[in-house]
């Protein structure tokens, strides 16, 4: 009920632990709180927090337009509805190496278990669209020493981001991968690999976990699990998945609205009221407010005793 029950620093020690595991871990892209729940309700590892998501869902381009207020506001509010450990984009980390060091300490206040950080310059590109291009090493290496260096537990995930792949080889991305780590990641994040070799070649660079970004409609093809599993990788992001899904399902929702007059075609591919309320966990705020309404002042005779609603009285419409 209300919000997670675990600290920060809980998750930011289960998130590494998972990391350290040997398996897999799964992170899928909340595009808000709830849907955060959902995520957890369905067993995955953890939740990733789009930088493209949480600018597209003010309707926005994600080219560094959204502020670090914007990002840490909104990851924290996602952050806490789940026990999962959380980890946002931080893009450019907002700015240089100073306000780096101070964003990480704001993500940390807002509950995440880590970020990633990225090479490129400003204003940015999304990772799988043509036209990028990285700072170069020394700027690179800076931003995440500041990172590392601004963090008050441990256990924050720095992750680096290197977009060097669609400016230049797989040695350079190799390169740059090694750096970063040396530079005090404690992941990396290889952005735009084209294929599992690519990936299996970073992997044999670091020996630090790397992540796995299977976005849509982008340069990677869509690994399975297993696959990228077998190339050595530790964790995969499916960053917009959800946002796309659920912009669809409105999409095709409002197309029938449209042309049949109504909804009905439309309500049984939608979630229903039952199981939305069970997501926000209805009956367990019910049974706080009848133990509210219950408790009794010893010795005081006017107290009266009152019910609160079921959630199953307040289903009709
Ligand atoms: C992972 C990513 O940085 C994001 O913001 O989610 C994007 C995703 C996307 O635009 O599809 C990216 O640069 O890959
Ligand atoms: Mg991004």
């Amino acid at each position: 009920m209300l919000y997670s029950a675990i600290t920060p620093e809980q998750k930011r020690i289960a998130f590494r632990e998972g990391l350290a595991s040997g398996r897999i871990q799964q992170f899928p892209g909340a595009f808000n709180p709830l849907s955060a729940r959902l995520i957890e309700d369905k067993g995955f590892d953890g939740v990733y927090i789009s930088g493209a998501v949480l600018a597209n869902d003010l309707g926005l381009p994600d080219i560094g337009l959204t502020t670090l207020t914007e990002v840490a506001t909104r990851a924290g509010q996602i952050a806490r509805m789940t026990d999962l450990p959380s980890i946002v984009d931080a893009d450019t980390g907002f700015g240089e190496p100073m306000n780096v060091a101070r964003s990480i300490q704001e993500l940390e206040n807002a509950g995440l278990a880590g970020c990633h950080i990225e090479d490129q310059f400003n204003p940015k590109r999304c990772g799988h669209l043509d036209g990028k291009n990285v700072v170069d090493l020394d700027t690179a290496t800076k931003r995440i020493r500041a990172a590392a260096d601004a963090r008050r537990d441990p256990n924050f995930l720095i992750m680096a981001r290197t977009d060097i792949r669609g400016t230049d080889s797989l040695d350079a991305a190799k390169d740059r991968a090694k750096a970063l780590v040396d530079a005090g990641a404690d992941a990396i994040f290889p952005e735009a690999m084209r294929d599992l070799t690519e990936f299996q070649a970073i992997r044999d660079a670091v020996d630090v976990p790397i992540l796995a970004n299977m976005t849509e409609f982008g340069k990677s093809e869509l690994f399975t699990l297993d696959e990228l599993a077998s190339a050595g990788v530790n964790m995969v992001i499916y960053p917009v998945t959800l946002l796309r899904s659920a912009m669809g399902a409105a999409e095709r929702t409002l197309e029938i609205i449209k042309a049949d007059g109504t909804q009905q075609g439309a309500v049984g591919a939608m979630q229903t009221r039952a199981r939305l309320y069970e997501l926000v966990d209805y009956e367990a705020y019910n049974r706080f407010d009848t133990s509210v309404f219950n408790f009794q002042v010893p010795g005081s005779p006017e107290h009266t005793t009152q019910q609160a609603p079921s959630a199953v009285e307040q289903e009709s419409p």
